[in-house]
């Protein structure tokens, strides 16, 4: 997962960028943000999002819903809402979404790329490129130091050469439907750290064939179908959680949030309950997620990169021992939780092919990470932003007290209550398109192609800066802000992707979303909060987290049941 790293880029653009050529146009204002909810403002660093939400009952839905397929059709489809006809949604194949002018002129030179010019931009010195300026730019809280200036400049493409790649940065919607459509044109090449750290068989790094087929036996235990029987593993997770905090002290959330959903995957993964073996791998990963923000990996232990790869070593050794114990049960028709890891081990493809050894560990550290700190950052950024906004609290809370009424004292959540939570649902999105957790698409060309009316050679990086087209007021008015009403309105495609888009959309958003949902409506049931710094700042790399921690001041409402 691309936390905000490398080659990514992200300044707040907040005009439309030029159509082409870029260089006629400037972008007159580049202003990157920083999150300041004293002053109730939370400025923007740029933005993505993905059209994405839990599957929200009929007439109760977002601004725009992209849903959860079979893990076998993967062809993205948008479900745009149709304003003013509340519960309807309009099924349109992503390839066919209507798209700006830029890409019309795209598809017009489509059969005439030698003739284009590159995208504006610089190449920088012979061989290193602009190598040094990306170093010098390294800054972990504002991780548009580098592109941020270059997109102010040229717009929504450009070009440039770092760490001997040469590479083109887009950050439009139209750049992300041709993208995100297209995976044969656009392979998916994360930054250089990533595969040896997640491992070559893992989902996210793999592509074509291989990935398709990966993907079928990964996604269907995150399918809607399996989530449903995760409600009350989630629920029972949130409460024991909250009942462990203790009032009139200083918590810092995030590392709760941390706890919590590593507690979560792991469970939901391996049948895990919290204890040493839990600890042990959460230390480990700790030190894992160092490692995918180092530009240059050199694996030797005094590294940050060669601890990381240590750390991934004794993660998958525990890894090991726990699928070594589930196929001794599996073999001697012993009970065995009904699990992740025990469908990964009995399922089959269409073509009757299960993972290899090597594919399962790698696929099980892929997943215990991405369901991991992605949905512990997103849920102290929502905290962040709530604790500036009692209005917003008081609103989940009515909502959430609408379920309540209708069930008897410390009766569970089901599945059809976290569905009709749409308020709920929007404030998740808000937090997501505020401080998108995953800032960047990285990807290849295949072939020579063309952008935005410009050449794109085969074998360039192509970097999608999916937070850039979230913060800008032109897509999200006022982007800058923490607004949760702004999912009433219809959104424009391809604007908002937390979750990414097409083939490679994120298998996890729906289960990251209700676990969101659960969370915020105890939460909020049986505790008071305080943001401690409510200007505390956001950390980009190597998770989106909040500088300090998150300190909250603690008061219980609701005595726990
Ligand atoms: C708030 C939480 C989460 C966010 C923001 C998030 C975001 C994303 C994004 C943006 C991508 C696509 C990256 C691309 O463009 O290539 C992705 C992929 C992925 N996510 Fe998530 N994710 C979250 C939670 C989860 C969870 C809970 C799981 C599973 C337990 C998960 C599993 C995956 C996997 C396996 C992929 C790779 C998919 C592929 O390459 O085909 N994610 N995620």
């Amino acid at each position: 997962m691309s936390l905000s790293c490398s080659l990514k880029s992200c300044s707040s653009i907040q005009s439309a960028a030029p159509l082409k050529p870029a260089a006629k146009t400037r972008q007159q204002q580049h202003s990157p943000c920083s999150s300041n909810p004293s002053s109730q403002r939370i400025t923007c660093k740029r933005y993505p999002g993905a059209l994405l939400s839990l599957p929200l009952k009929r007439g109760a839905f977002l601004g725009c819903t992209v849903t959860l397929h079979s893990t076998h059709d993967q062809q993205s489809s948008i479900r745009s809402p149709q304003r003013g006809v509340k519960g309807q949604h309009r099924k349109v194949p992503a390839a066919k979404l209507t798209l700006e002018k830029e890409t019309q002129t795209q598809a017009k030179h489509g059969g005439e790329k030698e003739g284009l010019e590159l995208p504006p931009g610089s190449l920088g010195l012979p061989i290193i490129g602009e190598t040094l300026e990306l170093i010098r730019s390294l800054n972990p809280e504002n991780p548009d130091a580098f592109s941020g200036p270059r997109q102010a400049k040229y717009g929504r493409i450009f070009k440039s050469n770092a760490l001997g790649r040469n590479f083109i940065t887009v950050s439009g919607p139209e750049a992300a439907a041709q993208i995100l459509t297209n995976e044969k044109l656009y392979a998916t090449e994360w930054p250089r750290s990533f595969k040896p750290l997640i491992g070559e068989h893992a989902l996210s790094m793999t592509n074509g064939p291989k990935h398709k087929y990966l993907r079928a036996l990964i996604a269907n235990p995150l399918s809607l179908e399996n989530l449903k029987t995760y409600v009350p593993l989630i629920e029972r997770a949130v409460l024991s959680l909250l009942d462990s905090w203790q009032e009139d002290t200083i918590l810092k959330a995030h590392q709760e949030m941390r706890r919590l959903t590593f507690n979560v995957i792991s469970e939901l993964i391996f049948g895990a309950k919290p204890g040493p073996q839990t600890e042990r791998l959460s230390g480990h990963f700790d030190v894992w997620v160092q490692g995918l923000a180092v530009l240059i990996p050199i694996d030797l232990p005094f590294t940050k990169f060669g601890k990381s790869m240590k750390a991934r070593r004794a993660i998958l050794s525990e890894v090991a021992q726990i699928v070594g114990e589930r196929r001794t049960a599996l073999r001697n028709g012993e009970p065995v939780p009904n699990d992740i890891l025990t469908r990964l081990l009995t399922e089959k493809d269409a073509e009757g092919r299960q993972l290899t050894e090597v594919e399962l560990s790698d696929n099980l550290l892929n997943l215990l990470f991405a369901g991991h700190d992605t949905s512990a950052s997103s849920l102290s950024i929502i905290i962040h932003s709530l604790g500036s906004r009692p209005d917003v609290q008081q609103k989940l809370r009515d909502e959430h007290a609408r379920i309540r009424s209708g069930k008897a004292a410390g009766e569970p959540l089901t599945w059809q209550d976290v569905r009709q939570l749409a308020y709920t649902d929007q404030v998740i999105s808000e937090g997501l398109r505020l401080r998108p957790i995953v800032g960047n698409a990285f990807k290849v060309a295949t072939e020579d192609t063309t952008m935005y009316g410009y050449r794109v050679p085969k074998g360039w990086s192509v970097n999608l800066d999916y937070r850039a087209v979230m913060c800008r007021d032109s897509y999200f008015p006022e982007a800058d802000q923490f607004r949760p009403e702004r999912f009433d309105e219809k959104l424009k495609p391809y604007t908002f992707l937390p979750f990414g888009s097409g083939e490679r959309q994120c298998p996890g958003s729906a289960l990251a979303r209700m676990e969101m949902t659960v969370f915020l409506y105890h939460f909020l049931h049986l505790w008071d909060f305080e943001l401690t710094n409510p200007s505390e700042e956001t950390v980009f790399v190597p998770m989106v987290r909040p500088k300090e921690g998150l300190p909250l001041k603690l008061r219980r409402r609701v005595n726990f049941q």
